[in-house]
């Protein structure tokens, strides 16, 4: 099960991060309270170790701008959360993750259109276009399996329900950012707390 956490703003939570385990950590270069400047994006993914991938989040940015930004901070893929058309996502120097708002079975069908690395189903978000913590029914995943089986189930989960998360959509890997905070901070504890529970080969549930 591959693992993302999203968010990640300073350097000792990035390490904390690289430390639990999980493959993929997120940086969000959109407008979000987790937003972070490519500088300091930078300096954190020098730190970083080649094992973990090390995604920049956008919305509706255009590709030649996403390219030269991933090029100097250092980044491996770029997860694209606005309304990108499956020709930006080619424009991409990197693996694109494109993410899609699920809120009912028709949501998966634009997925097939989309020739990219990974895809993230995500709730539809709240003030910004992802990282609500809101969850939508897993069980529509369940219903159709997309054509793309790349799939990163996203929205709203958290170190007690990513196990039935898993159990019920069944993706091919899972990402978190509210729900392993407190107070609005990422939390060392939850994150590996996090990691364990979705990599662990003894499903609880
Ligand atoms: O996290 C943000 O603030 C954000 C803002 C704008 C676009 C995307 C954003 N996050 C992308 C992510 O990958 C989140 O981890 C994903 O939406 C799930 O978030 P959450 O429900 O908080 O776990």
């Amino acid at each position: 099960m591959i693992v993302k956490i999203c968010g990640v703003q300073d350097k000792e939570t990035a390490l904390a991060v690289a430390a639990s385990g999980a493959d993929f950590i997120g940086f969000v270069f959109a407008e979000s309270s987790r937003r972070v400047e490519p500088e300091v994006v930078k300096e954190i993914t020098d730190s970083l170790p080649q094992t973990i991938k090390k995604v920049g989040v956008f919305v509706n940015e255009s590709p030649e701008e996403i390219n030269q930004i991933a090029a100097f901070a250092g980044l491996d893929m770029i997860q694209l959360h606005g309304d990108e058309t499956p020709t930006e996502c080619e424009q991409i120097d990197n693996p694109v993750i494109k993410a899609f708002s699920i809120r009912e079975l028709h949501d998966l069908e634009r997925i097939s259109m989309y020739d990219v690395a990974y895809s993230l189903v995500d709730h539809p978000g709240g003030k910004y276009r992802g990282g609500s913590g809101q969850s939508f029914d897993w069980q529509i995943l369940n219903q159709r399996t997309p054509r793309h089986s790349q799939i990163i189930l996203a929205g709203g989960l958290h170190p007690g329900n990513v196990q039935e998360a898993i159990k019920t959509a069944k993706p091919f890997g899972v990402d978190v950012s509210s729900g392993v905070e407190t107070g609005g901070r990422k939390d060392v504890s939850k994150i590996h707390a996090f990691v364990a529970q979705a990599k662990s080969k003894e499903m609880k549930i």
